[in-house]
C-alpha cells in the first residue's frame, strides 16, 4: 500500500509567491484591500513531497522529473488532487520518528509506517510531522490552490481525521500560527492586490452540518450555542446545473479586506458547536464549511464608449469560482454521554458516507453519479457528501489534509483507518477541474448570483440616474435663472414705465404752469400796452379813453393770472401787481379831487381832475408793471435753465435707461417746449423794448403838457367840448385791453370842473399831442418794419400774431384818431 505519486500542487514551494509591496495595485473598483498584516514566504524548500502541478499551470512546473509527473498524472486528472497526513505532536512532546516504536513518521518521504498488526508504509503526496508548522502546511496543501481559485477554478480544502488530532488547529491555528484558513485569506488579498488587469468581488457565508442539519453560522448570534439555530429558517441543499449543490438561504457577505473576512470567519466560529470529548476539550461536534466566492471581471481601459472610460470597467464577462474550507468533525469511537453519542452517530454516519462514497469513486473513475454496476454514488446518504457532490465527482480541486496522532493512547486503529481513507481518496478521487467560464451577461451564472455583473448594472443604472438628475437639475436652474430674469426686466420695466410716468407728469405739470405764465404774461403785457397799440381778442381795438379801464384790464388780468397760476409765482406776481394797484391808489389820492358818490367816479375824476396825475400815474404804474415783468421774465429765464437742466438729466437717464427710445421722445418735446418758450421770451423783451419807448413818449407829452399848463383855460368853453378834447387826448395816450370792452361813450366821467383852459393852452396842447402822435406813429412804424405790426389795406394796423386780433388804429399825417363807432376797426383775422 504505497504511493509514489506526488501531490497535483508544487510542492516544492516553486510557484510565483504573492506578496504585497508598495507596487501593488489598491483597487479602486468594487474590492478594497488593506495592507496585510504581515507578508508571508511561500517558501516550501523543506517540503519532503514531490507534487506535481495540474491544473493548466505548466509554467509552473520545475524540472524534468516535474514534467514526466505531470505527464503521468495530470492525464487523468489524479494531480488535481492532493492528500497529506500531518502528525500532531503527543502529549509527551514526542516527534514523530521513534525507533524503537510501532510507528514511523518520515516527512521527508512523504510516509507513515505502521509496524503493528495490518501494519505497512503509507505514502502521500505530503506527511508533515509534529515539527512542521501551520505555515509549511498551508504552503503544501492550499497555496497553490488558491491562487487557482483566484484563476477561476473551484477547489476545496477539507481536513479529516479523528477527535483531537489537530483539524481545527490546522484550518483555523492560532494568533500566533494562523492556519489554511487565515493564511489563505492574506493570499486572496494578495493575488488581487497583484492582478490590477482584473476587478474582483468577494462573498463569503459559513454553516455547519450538525445532526444531518445546516445551519447558517453568520445568521446566528455569537455564543449561541447548540439549539440557537432554532428559529433560523430551515436551510437546504438545492443543485443547479450550474452552481452544482449549494445550501439556500444562505447569508452571503461581501468582504473587502481581509480584516473584514477574518471577523466575520471568527463571528461564525464563535457559534459553532463545541464540547468536551474524551480527546478534546473543546471539540468541534460539526462540520463547518467556509465558503469564499471569487468574482473576477479583465479590468481594461476601453476605448470605446463613455461608459466604460469613465468607470475603467470592460464589460465583459465575471468568472466565478468557489473556495472551499471545511473542518470535518472528529470521528469518535465511543462517546460516554448520550447527547455526544448521539452526535456521534451523526457524525460517523456521515463520515462513514464520505469514506463509501470515496471507496466507489474510485470505481467510477468518470465521477459520474453511479458505481460500476450503474448504482447512483449516495452522495445524498449525508448532507456532507451531497454539500461535497462537486468537488469528490471532479469539478473542483481537492486538497485534503488527514490528521493523526501516533501518540500510545491513541487508538491505533482509528488511525489506520484515517490512513486508509487518504488513501482511498488519493486513489479514487479524480478531478476534472475546469476554469469557469466567464458569464455574460445577467443570465445563468452571470445573472442574479453574480454580484460583479449586478453591481456593474447597478452602477450604470445609478450613474445614468445621476446624470439625468443632474440635467434635468441645470434644466430646472436654467429655467428658474430664466423666470427670474423675466421678473426682474418686468420689475425693471414697471419702473421704468413707474418714473416716465411720473416724469411725464411733472412735465405736463410745468407745461402747464409755463403756458399758464406765459398767458398770464401775454394778458399782463396786452395790458401795459394800454398807452400804446392794443391788440383785442379779435373783435375790438380801441385807443384808451379812460385809465379806469386799463385799471380795470389789469384788475382782470391779476385776478385771473392769481387764479390759474401756480402757487410759487403767485406771491411775486400778486405782490407786484398789488402795488401797482397800491401805487394807482396813491396816485389818485395824490389828485385829490373827490366827485360822485361811486368809486368808479372818484376813480375818473381823479384821473381826469389832474392830468399830470393821471399820466404819472400811469408812468409810474408801467414802470412798476415793467419791474415787475423783469423780475417776472429773470424768474421764467431761471424756470427755463432749471428745466434745460433737468431735460439734460433726464436725457442721460433716459439712454442708460432700457426704455430710452421713450426718454428720447420727451427729451425732444421738451427741447420743442423750449424752443416755443426761447421764442415767447424774444418776444416778450420786443414788447417790453415797446413799453420802454411807449414810456419815453409818454414822457415826452407830459413834459409838453406842463408847458401848456401856464396857460388858462377858456371860462365859455362847456365842460363837454373840455371832455372831448381830454378824450382825445387821453386816446391817444392810453390802450385798452382787447378782452375788456370799452366803455359806451357816455359813460366817460365828466371833467373835473376846477378845469379852466383858453384857446392859446388848447393849442399848445393840440401840439403836444401832435407831437406825442407822431412819436408813436414812428413806433408803430418801428413795429411795422419789425414785423410785430402789420399795416392794413385801409391803413389801419394789427399786432402779427396767428390767435389774436391785432389792435387797429387808424393813423394818418396829423396822428392817431379814435374810430368812436367802431368803423375804422380791422378784424386781424379777416
Ligand atoms: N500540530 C499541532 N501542534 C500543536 N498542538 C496541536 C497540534 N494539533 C493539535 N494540537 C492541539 O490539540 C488540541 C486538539 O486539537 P483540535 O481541536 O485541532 O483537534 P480536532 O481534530 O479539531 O478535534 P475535534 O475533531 O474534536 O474538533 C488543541 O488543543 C490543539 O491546540
Amino acid at each position: 500500500m504505497s504511493s509514489s505519486t506526488p501531490s497535483f500542487l508544487n510542492g516544492s514551494g516553486e510557484g510565483k509567491s504573492i506578496f504585497s509591496g508598495p507596487g501593488a495595485r489598491t483597487s479602486d473598483g468594487l474590492v478594497s484591500v488593506a495592507s496585510p498584516p504581515h507578508s508571508r514566504s511561500s517558501s516550501a524548500q523543506e517540503s519532503y513531497s514531490t507534487s506535481a502541478t495540474t491544473y493548466d499551470d505548466l509554467a509552473d512546473m520545475g524540472g524534468t522529473s516535474a514534467a514526466e509527473k505531470r505527464t503521468s498524472r495530470g492525464a487523468d486528472g489524479k494531480g488535481n488532487v492532493i492528500v497529506s497526513v500531518r502528525v500532531r505532536p503527543d502529549s509527551a512532546g514526542n516527534q514523530g520518528k521513534t525507533e524503537g516504536g510501532e510507528w514511523m513518521v518520515e516527512g521527508r518521504k512523504s510516509v507513515v509506517s505502521y509496524r503493528g498488526r495490518e501494519g505497512g508504509d503509507y505514502y502521500y503526496d505530503n506527511v508533515f510531522t509534529q515539527n512542521d508548522n501551520n505555515s509549511r502546511v498551508y504552503d503544501h496543501i492550499a497555496k497553490r490552490l488558491v491562487r487557482r481559485v483566484m484563476e477561476g477554478y473551484h477547489g476545496t480544502v477539507f481536513a479529516y481525521g479523528m477527535t483531537g488530532t489537530g483539524k481545527t488547529f490546522s484550518m483555523q491555528g492560532t494568533q500566533s500560527s494562523p492556519g489554511v484558513i487565515p493564511l489563505a485569506i492574506t493570499d486572496i488579498f494578495s493575488y488581487i492586490r497583484e492582478t490590477p488587469s482584473r476587478e474582483f468581488l468577494l462573498r463569503v457565508s459559513y454553516l455547519e452540518i450538525y445532526n444531518e442539519k445546516i445551519h447558517d453560522l453568520l445568521s446566528m448570534s455569537p455564543g449561541n450555542g447548540v439549539g440557537a439555530g432554532a428559529a433560523q429558517e430551515e436551510i437546504k441543499l438545492r443543485e443547479d446545473s450550474k452552481r452544482g449543490v449549494y445550501a439556500t438561504p444562505l447569508k452571503e457577505e461581501i468582504v473587502q479586506s481581509p480584516t473584514q473576512l477574518l471577523r466575520v470567519i471568527a463571528r461564525g466560529d464563535q457559534a459553532r458547536r463545541t464540547a468536551s470529548t474524551q480527546f478534546n476539550a473543546r471539540s468541534s461536534r460539526s462540520h463547518a464549511v467556509v465558503q469564499i466566492v471569487v468574482e473576477s471581471r479583465e479590468r481594461t481601459p476601453s476605448n470605446s464608449g463613455g461608459e466604460s472610460k469613465r468607470s475603467g470597467l470592460m464589460p465583459g464577462g465575471v468568472r466565478v469560482s468557489t473556495l472551499s474550507l471545511i473542518d470535518l468533525a472528529g470521528s469518535e469511537k465511543a462517546a460516554e454521554s448520550k447527547e455526544r453519542r448521539a452526535e456521534g452517530s451523526h457524525i460517523n454516519k456521515s463520515l462513514l458516507t464520505l469514506g463509501t462514497v470515496i471507496s466507489k469513486l474510485s470505481e467510477n473513475k468518470e465521477g459520474k453519479p453511479s458505481d460500476k454496476d450503474g448504482k447512483h454514488l449516495p452522495y445524498r446518504d449525508s448532507k456532507l457528501t451531497r454539500l461535497l457532490q462537486g468537488a469528490l465527482s471532479g469539478n473542483s480541486l481537492v486538497s485534503i489534509l488527514c490528521t493523526i496522532t501516533t501518540s500510545s493512547a491513541a487508538n491505533a486503529t482509528e488511525t489506520i483507518n484515517t490512513l486508509k481513507f487518504a488513501s482511498r481518496a488519493k486513489n479514487s478521487i479524480v478531478s476534472h477541474a475546469k476554469r469557469a467560464e466567464e458569464a455574460l451577461g445577467v443570465g445563468g451564472e452571470g445573472g442574479a448570483r453574480v454580484l460583479l455583473e449586478r453591481y456593474r448594472m447597478e452602477i450604470l443604472e445609478l450613474r445614468n440616474q445621476l446624470e439625468s438628475q443632474a440635467k434635468s437639475n441645470s434644466a430646472k436652474a436654467e429655467d428658474e435663472e430664466k423666470i427670474r430674469d423675466e421678473e426682474e426686466e418686468r420689475a425693471r420695466e414697471k419702473e421704468a414705465e413707474a418714473r416716465h410716468e411720473e416724469q411725464m407728469l411733472e412735465m405736463q405739470l410745468a407745461r402747464t404752469a409755463l403756458k399758464e405764465r406765459i398767458d398770464h404774461l401775454n394778458r399782463l403785457i396786452l395790458s401795459s400796452k394800454s398807452t400804446g397799440v392794443n391788440s383785442s381778442n379779435g373783435t375790438y381795438s380801441a385807443l384808451g379813453m379812460h385809465p379806469r379801464f386799463s385799471q380795470a384790464s389789469i384788475r382782470t388780468s391779476i385776478a385771473t393770472s392769481v387764479a390759474s397760476r401756480p402757487f410759487l409765482e403767485r406771491s411775486g406776481s400778486l405782490g407786484s401787481t398789488s402795488s401797482t394797484i397800491g401805487r394807482r391808489s396813491a396816485a389818485q389820492r395824490q389828485s385829490g379831487t373827490v366827485e360822485g358818490g361811486s368809486n368808479e367816479d372818484d376813480d375818473s375824476l381823479g384821473e381826469f381832475g389832474d392830468g399830470t396825475a393821471s399820466l404819472q400815474a400811469q408812468n409810474q404804474a408801467l414802470q412798476a408793471d415793467l419791474v415787475d415783468k423783469n423780475r417776472y421774465i429773470a424768474t421764467l429765464e431761471k424756470r427755463l435753465l432749471h428745466a434745460r437742466r433737468a431735460s439734460s438729466s433726464r436725457a442721460s437717464m433716459g439712454f442708460s435707461s432700457p426704455n430710452k427710445g421713450i426718454m428720447v421722445g420727451e427729451d425732444h418735446s421738451v427741447s420743442t417746449l423750449l424752443k416755443e418758450k426761447d421764442a415767447e421770451i424774444a418776444e416778450l423783451r420786443a414788447r417790453l423794448d415797446d413799453k420802454d419807448r411807449m414810456l419815453a413818449a409818454l414822457r415826452s407829452a407830459a413834459r409838453s403838457r406842463d408847458v401848456a399848463e401856464g396857460l388858462e383855460m377858456p371860462r365859455n368853453e362847456s365842460p363837454n367840448e373840455m371832455r372831448n378834447e381830454i378824450r382825445n387826448e387821453t386816446r391817444a395816450s392810453l390802450l385798452y385791453e382787447g378782452a375788456v370792452s370799452p366803455p359806451p361813450q357816455g359813460a366817460l366821467p365828466d371833467p373835473p370842473v376846477s378845469l379852466s383852459r383858453g384857446s392859446s393852452s388848447f393849442r399848445r396842447r393840440t401840439r403836444s399831442v401832435d407831437e406825442m402822435s407822431r412819436i408813436l406813429d414812428e413806433m408803430i412804424q418801428d413795429r411795422v418794419e419789425a414785423g410785430h405790426l402789420v399795416r392794413g389795406n385801409r391803413g389801419s394796423v394789427r399786432v402779427a400774431s396767428d390767435n389774436k386780433v391785432s389792435a387797429v388804429m387808424k393813423s394818418n399825417n396829423t396822428g392817431l384818431e379814435s374810430a368812436p363807432d367802431g368803423a375804422s376797426i380791422e378784424n386781424g383775422s379777416k
